[in-house]
């Protein structure tokens, strides 16, 4: 970091030069819309309501090349091992390079096997599109769940193929609400996890089996596995041909493009399933190729970087206005925050500016009548990241869409306007208030505005767009991971609450005594235990 020193003092220097500025003057300038805002294809990326300026922009585009992002990109395409605490390439990339050229890890070119893994799946969904399967259960937890799962709602209007569930907590009431009322003898169960360790995974994958074993099913022939470990999908049961193996230099949080995302392949087809793979081809793509200031991924990375890093806003809230996305928020949350919530450097020294933000949000319009309140008018700003499309896929119901639309552009416009102490003076004035009482309503109905947002509009929710939009964030994350210095492609920060959770199942067992314990914690299992049957 020591390097970036003088460019953040830069970037604070703007930043103190224009914070009380408001972002609505900015656009005194004609053409801001277009010049704050950068394309892909059909895809917009709006972050002229911001007060980033031309200035501030060239700042942080000069941490960009600081940083060497360019540099730290090409070796992360050409498999170099960036994960450095792990000794690992970082190539997820290399599962959508359909048509591309090698990607070498230790001089062996990956793409064969990738490519063979890829034939298997679309044989195996296939197959089971066309045979008696109406449900598919996906068994896996962090990576190996929320990236299906969020694509299989994500794509609903493409799903013509079984039932996808998606069981990922450890909790008995995940596993027996899903299985309740399904078929043992029609249901295919996918036992998702790249290690082929993970307790919750491993616990749920056994229940599974033994409902199956007991409900007249063969788990023998209804059990699929999409792990590392080849050996530990052999002990647990599962036949070579329905395991579809993938190698350690894909990390969880980035395993959708490859077989973790056999469910979505069997709900939407092999084909919709190339597409996905096609659209985050587009964007490494557009991410290799753009200058700076044009590059999506890039710009997302400076806009956040500005808001976290520079101007202190501790969150980010992701607001699509699109209700199949309404998974992509807890999405995010593990790409973004298990990528870069770490606060040391890759050189093991402390991060020297604020690590990657708190990601939250919901989808639009439903967040409006809960949580907007405090982004409009709390004391905290909370840059939001508004995303809708052009169209809708209910053609009869264009009206909910041209709605929809209207509520997302109102939110950001309400945010940067703002409502001054004049203006609800005159509207309580209007309402027949007076004098004191005209004063104290007033206060309550100002919004100070002035609230930084950005928006991506894509044309469709379709495969091709969605693996843009999530490749566009992947790569966000890199671009904020290197300008950082963090290592995103670890995650030791979970670690310690698993090892906790081991020693802790015998003294909640009662096998071991709980006085190992601090005194809080013992005396929560001593009530758990004096309460539980
Ligand atoms: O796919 P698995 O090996 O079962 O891992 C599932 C998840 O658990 C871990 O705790 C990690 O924090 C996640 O990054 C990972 O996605």
């Amino acid at each position: 970091m020591g390097g970036l020193t003088s460019h953040w003092d830069a970037l604070a220097a703007r930043f103190g030069a224009t914070a009380d500025r408001s972002i609505l003057s900015l656009f005194d300038e004609a053409g801001r819309a277009e010049a704050f805002s950068a394309q892909t294809g059909d895809m917009l990326f709006d972050y002229s309501k911001t007060n980033i300026d031309a200035e501030t922009r060239a700042a942080l585009i000069a941490l960009l090349d600081a940083a060497d992002v360019a540099g730290k990109r090409a070796q992360m395409f050409a498999g170099a091992p960036i994960n450095d605490t792990e000794g690992r390439a970082v190539l997820h990339t290399a599962l959508r390079n359909l048509d591309g050229g090698p990607v070498l890890v230790d001089g062996v070119d990956v793409m064969p096997g990738v490519l063979d893994t890829l034939t298997r799946m679309r044989s195996f969904a296939q197959d089971i599109r066309e045979s008696e399967i109406t449900d598919v259960v996906n068994i896996g937890i962090g990576g190996s769940d929320l990236g299906p799962a969020m694509a299989v709602d994500a794509l609903a209007p493409y799903h013509d193929g079984p039932r996808c569930h998606f069981v990922s907590n450890v909790d008995g009431a995940h596993i027996a609400d899903t299985l309740r009322g399904l078929d043992a003898r029609r249901t295919l169960v996918i036992v998702a996890s790249k290690t082929f360790t993970t307790i919750e995974t491993m616990t749920n994958a056994r229940t599974a089996k033994a409902w199956m074993q007991a409900h007249g099913g063969e788990p023998q022939a209804q059990f699929a596995a999409l792990s590392t470990s080849e050996e530990k999908t052999r002990a647990f049961g599962i036949p070579a041909e329905r395991v579809f193996g993938f190698e350690d230099w894909v990390g969880g949080r980035y395993s959708v493009w490859g077989p973790i995302g056999l469910s979505l392949m069997i709900a939407i087809g092999p084909k919709g399933f190339d597409a996905f793979l096609r659209g985050g081809q587009a964007m490494d793509r557009h991410f290799q190729a753009a200058d700076w200031s044009e590059n999506v991924p890039a710009m997302l990375a400076l806009v956040g970087i500005w808001h976290a890093q520079v101007c202190g806003h501790a969150s980010r809230a992701v607001l699509p206005y699109d209700q199949r996305l309404a998974r992509l928020p807890d999405y995010l949350q593990q790409l973004e925050m298990e990528s870069n919530g770490k606060g040391v450097q890759m050189d093991g020294s402390p991060v020297a500016v604020s690590s990657g933000p708190i990601v939250w949000g919901a989808a639009g319009t439903n967040g409006q009548h809960a949580f907007y309140q405090l982004i409009h008018q709390g004391t905290r700003v909370v840059p939001c990241e508004f995303m809708v499309a052009a169209e809708g896929h209910e053609a009869e119901l264009a009206h909910h869409h041209r709605l929809l639309i209207a509520n997302c552009l109102a939110q950001s416009e309400a945010l940067m306007r703002g409502r001054s102490l004049d203006e609800a003076r005159g509207k309580m004035a209007d309402a027949g208030f007076t004098g004191d009482e005209l004063e104290r309503q007033a206060q309550h109905r100002v919004f100070e505005g002035n609230r930084p947002s950005t928006t991506l509009v894509y044309p469709k929710l379709d495969p091709f767009t969605l693996g843009q939009i999530v490749a566009l964030y992947e790569h966000r994350v890199f671009v904020e991971g290197v300008v950082l210095g963090i290592n995103s492609y670890d995650q030791w920060g979970v670690e310690l609450g698993k090892e906790l959770a081991t020693s802790l199942q015998p003294v909640i067992e009662g096998s071991a005594p709980a006085s190992t314990k601090d005194e809080s914690t013992a005396a929560l299992v001593g009530f758990i235990r004096r309460h539980s049957a």
